[in-house]
């Protein structure tokens, strides 16, 4: 940490225990606090009591470091002759912590998966996001406000938008990242990175706010868009970050089970136009969206219609247990006028639109929880060797390292699960994905909630009251905690899923008696 030049002796600091003068050290900066009495949280006795002494461990046993980065200017200069021991991670760097990197980025470990590209991107996301996606992701998490068109529009000179669609042309000819990686090389591995990268600011409400209704409408835009003028249209100004777009399928009536919607599109006699009428529930962005990417029923089946904000249209946010940044909203259609030229796909076989969407979706998921249960580890295992409880440190208790090792295992297995699977991805033909991986990532994102759950539950357990607060030390478990759920029921249920995946396997087995 960047601290005033100036040296104090210890002896000095020591006389700073007066009524008006309240001095003390932490790793070796001095701090004057006497200005900061009134407006510490925790209240200004205890500052009182380490007036004048080191207060390094009743520090540390209190606040997250970044509590000091935050309030850098009480800071007024260090103890003469010795060194800073705290780290402090500069943006875009990797964290110390064991496990707090997965393995293809932590030192001495190789993979057969990553090249240079990828390692450059990495880089370059990390960056990206400790210096704009987090600031932001924590103000908002908290306030509720959505994603600042600063941000969406920095996002999208930086090619961060077009990149989170995944690989395609898409991406051809966008400078990314100020060239960090080339479109046409950009495979499912970038785009793991991507999504794992930016899990990192911990705010899963805001994760969701920033554009994840992109993530999935805009993708059956570029699929299934028939009049290539209105796909430009739509992407650019979508990609420029002008216009927002979600995808609007699941309803009251209808969840998991899309074959159930009731909002209806009627054809005009002239057949020029549908009129949707019916209502959507639980849709990600909705409430600041301009276009909707919107399942109907139609006169032999579901079909899939982009609908503009306009007459007929109108959203309101519901209140879920996840921060309101993430926009989530119900939207009610009352006789809208929606041009046939909108239909995306066919008439009737919408469905193929629809699951078209899923692998990706779900994939991207599990790319995001398992990236977030390896947060709450390093938090945890920095948390364990911090805190002092019954005069030891809690990783001093043989119960403690108990639960570590089980989160971390849980860590690791689906790490290296989710790449398997990444690398099918990247060698098969997207015929051959949708035919071969739907059970495989069904499965997997199954399981990585399911893991999330063991985590969160053991987690908290660590963290004690901290676990359960919103701010201060405890934030990224409590977060976590409080929102893995979400993980667990959107893009699929788990029990959905896991019975995807042994239908698939059903289907492939052989037809003879084994
Ligand atoms: C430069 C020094 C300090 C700053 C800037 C600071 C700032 C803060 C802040 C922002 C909080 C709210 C919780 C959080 O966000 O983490 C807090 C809480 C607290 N602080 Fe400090 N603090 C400092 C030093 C200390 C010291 C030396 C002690 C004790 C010896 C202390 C005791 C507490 C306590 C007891 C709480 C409430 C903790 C809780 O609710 O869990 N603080 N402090």
């Amino acid at each position: 940490m960047d601290v005033p030049s100036k040296t104090f002796t210890r002896a000095e600091v020591a006389k700073n225990n007066t009524e008006d003068s309240v001095w003390f050290v932490v790793d070796t900066v001095v701090y004057d606090v006497s200005e900061f009495l009134d407006a510490h949280p925790g209240g200004e006795a205890v500052l009182r009591q380490v007036a004048g002494t080191d207060a390094t461990s009743a520090f540390y046993n209190l606040h997250r470091h970044e509590v000091l980065l935050k309030y850098k200017d009480l800071a007024i200069g260090t103890i003469e002759g010795e060194k800073q021991s705290i780290i402090t991670t500069k943006p875009g760097e990797l964290s110390l912590v064991p496990y707090a990197e997965p393995l293809w980025l932590t030192p001495a470990f190789k993979s057969p998966y990553f090249s240079p590209s990828h390692r450059r991107l990495q880089k370059a996301i990390r960056e990206f996001t400790d210096l704009y996606i987090t600031p932001e992701a924590l103000e908002k998490e908290r306030s509720g406000e959505w994603v600042s068109q600063e941000l969406v529009e920095r996002m999208s000179a930086a090619g961060v938008l077009h990149m989170r669609m995944g690989p395609g042309k898409h991406l051809h000819g966008v400078k990314l990242l100020g060239g960090a990686v080339d479109g046409k090389e950009f495979d499912y591995f970038h785009d793991m990175i991507m999504s794992q990268e930016q899990v990192r600011a911990a705010c899963r409400g805001f994760q969701d706010g920033n554009l994840a209704g992109m993530i999935i409408g805009l993708t059956c835009i570029l699929n299934f868009c028939k009049d290539p003028a209105m796909k430009k249209r739509i992407s650019d100004e979508v990609f420029s970050g002008k216009k927002k777009i979600c995808l609007a399928i699941t309803e009251a009536f209808a969840g998991s089970d899309v074959a159930g919607l009731r909002t209806t599109a009627k054809k005009t006699p002239d057949g020029k136009h549908y009129i949707v009428n019916g209502t959507k529930k639980w849709i990600t962005n909705g409430v600041f969206s301009d276009y909707f990417v919107t399942g109907v029923a139609t006169d032999k089946g579901l079909s899939v219609l982009l609908i503009e904000r306009g007459e007929g249209v109108e959203t309101k946010a519901i209140k879920t247990s996840y921060s309101a940044a993430a926009g989530t909203t119900f939207i009610t259609f009352d006789n809208v006028k929606v041009p046939v030229e909108n239909l995306l796909g066919q008439e009737n076989k919408g469905i193929y639109v629809i699951l078209s969407n899923f692998n990706h979706e779900r994939w991207t998921m599990a790319c995001a929880t398992i990236r977030y249960m390896r947060l709450v580890v390093e938090e945890s295992l920095k948390w364990s060797h911090q805190r002092l409880v019954f005069s030891k440190r809690l990783i001093d208790q043989p119960v403690i390292r108990q639960k570590l090792a089980k989160m971390i295992a849980l860590c690791e297995s689906h790490q290296s699960w989710l790449e398997t699977i990444t690398y099918q991805m990247c060698n098969m033909s997207y015929a051959d994905q949708a035919k071969h991986l739907g059970g495989p990532i069904g499965l997997l994102k199954m399981s990585a909630t399911r893991a999330a759950h063991e985590i969160a539950d053991e987690s908290v357990q660590i963290w004690g009251g901290r676990g359960l607060t919103q701010t201060g030390m405890g934030r990224v478990i409590e977060n976590f905690n409080r929102t893995y759920k979400f993980d667990a029921i959107l893009g699929g249920a788990e029990e959905i899923l896991g019975d995807l995946g042994v239908r698939q396997a059903m289907k492939n087995m052989p037809k003879a008696m084994l």
